[in-house]
């Protein structure tokens, strides 16, 4: 079987780390998202440890540390307030900040995911920002990690209800964990 990348093993490490040392707020292992998406241009919302990094938004300044030391990639060139690696656009400010600027400062046109992991209570706001600034397009999917727990019953409801998305819960457990959580796949249908 061909030899782990670098990234494997940083995150195989990390989930070894959080299974037998301490416990930490990765999607993990087992929820994981590779079985639910195959996107080109994604954002993320909540770096935290770089666990599942893309194009990622941060705002605390130590976890963003975090990503750059943990990145393999060569840091390409610093523009103002980011560093672009091979794969990771890293901004290290909040996304009600950001979003709108995601078209002008990136020049995205739409996301293909948006993987959501941020605080909780930022889930929705953050995601009619997003179809505010026109930055969902017909197809686009939002990946939310912990609608059961630690949940996130506001944006749930949103996206489970709303005639704009169509909504499937892909169950499993808290990252490291028995306790029930799953990523709820929505994809906007506009
Ligand atoms: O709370 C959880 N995640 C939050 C992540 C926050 C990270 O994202 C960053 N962040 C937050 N808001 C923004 C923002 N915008 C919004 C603010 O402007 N813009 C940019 N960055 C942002 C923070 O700086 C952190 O790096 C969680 C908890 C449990 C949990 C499990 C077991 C328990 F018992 C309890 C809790 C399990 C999980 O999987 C979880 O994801
Ligand atoms: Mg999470």
């Amino acid at each position: 079987v061909g030899e782990r990348r670098p990234s494997q093993r940083v995150i195989q490490a990390i989930d070894q780390f959080c299974r037998q040392k301490e416990w930490a707020m990765n999607v993990g292992d087992e929820k994981g998202m590779h079985h639910v998406v195959n996107p080109a241009t994604v954002l993320e919302l909540g770096t935290y440890c770089g666990y599942s990094t893309l194009i990622t938004l941060e705002f605390n300044p130590h976890y963003a540390q975090l990503l750059y030391e943990s990145t393999e990639s060569e840091r390409v060139h610093k523009p103002k307030r980011c560093d672009v690696f091979f794969q990771v656009q890293l901004v290290e400010e909040a996304s009600g900040d950001w979003i709108p600027k995601m078209r002008t400062e990136f020049g995205v046109e739409t996301f293909d995911l948006v993987f959501l992991d941020h605080w909780k209570d930022r889930y929705l706001p953050d995601t009619k920002l997003l179809e505010d600034c026109g930055l969902l397009r017909k197809g686009s999917v939002l990946l939310a990690d912990n609608v059961i727990f630690p949940g996130t019953p506001e944006y749930l409801e949103y996206v489970r209800s709303s005639p704009q998305y169509e909504s499937q819960y892909f169950q499993s457990h808290l990252e490291y964990t028995k306790v029930e959580d799953g990523l709820e796949k929505s994809v906007y249908l506009d």
